[in-house]
């Protein structure tokens, strides 16, 4: 499933997030590529492990913690630390796929993997502000292109294969996360994600339908069934 998610931050808090961007100590982003994704990777990212990445990246979490859109559709158990990037003067990143496993060392002294199941990108950009710098994305919905607002965020299944195509005009910065899901797999989290949707919009409609208590409790018996937490 590929999801569109708007508003992840507020015009203000990508403001926020610009101001300590533009002037920070960008790096090359082949500090996180693995090998076979080196090769095209072609980008700046900001080290993990700098105040800014740190700051901001709370700051991201923070957002994330409080959008249901997010949370059901993604059921997170992990989340890897948000990262930033930026493309610039004709960058970009040719086709990869994610590698499969990621090892969070911000939080103790023993590395804790992060299985990719979704990959995301929340744009920091207004693409007015640059030309090329879409997100590509072939899976078997299809190829979509993804160039969204400032503050919008994209989520896509970590099996997927991806480019970012040159930045021809002005730069491009995201930040730009993976996360392990209670559910490893797409299909799953597709069920539980238009489950979810299916039971707000009928408790819009008819918040006292017997059948409600019902429903909402198929979708935690199926999320008990299937999660692994
Ligand atoms: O910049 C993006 O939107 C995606 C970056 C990416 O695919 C990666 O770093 O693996
Ligand atoms: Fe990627």
């Amino acid at each position: 499933m590929l999801l569109q998610i708007p508003d992840i931050l507020t015009p203000k808090q990508v403001a926020l997030c610009r101001s300590k961007l533009d002037g920070a100590d960008w790096a090359d982003g082949r500090i996180t590529a693995g090998y076979q994704s080196a090769k095209t990777k072609d980008n700046l990212q900001l080290p993990e492990n700098s105040p800014v990445a740190r700051e901001l990246g709370a700051l991201v979490l923070d957002a994330l913690a409080k959008n249901s859109t997010f949370f059901s559709a993604a059921l997170p158990r992990r989340i890897y630390p948000p990262l930033f990037n930026c493309y610039r003067g004709g960058q970009s990143f040719g086709f990869h796929v994610d590698n499969a496993v990621r090892y969070d060392r911000s939080a103790g002294p023993r590395p804790e993997p992060v299985r990719t199941d979704v990959s995301a990108t929340l744009f920091l950009s207004a693409p007015d502000d640059y030309d090329g710098g879409e997100l590509i994305i072939e899976d078997t919905f299809g190829t979509q292109r993804v160039k969204l607002p400032a503050g919008h965020m994209v989520l896509y299944p970590g099996t997927s294969l991806h480019q970012v195509t040159p930045v021809t005009r002005g730069a491009r910065i995201a930040s730009f996360f993976w996360l392990q899901s209670m559910l490893r797999d797409d299909g799953q989290r597709r069920t539980m994600f238009d489950l979810d949707l299916s039971i707000r919009q009928l408790t819009q409609a008819t918040p006292d339908h017997p059948a409600l208590v019902r429903l909402t409790g198929v979708y935690h018996n199926l999320l008990r069934r299937w999660a692994d937490t």
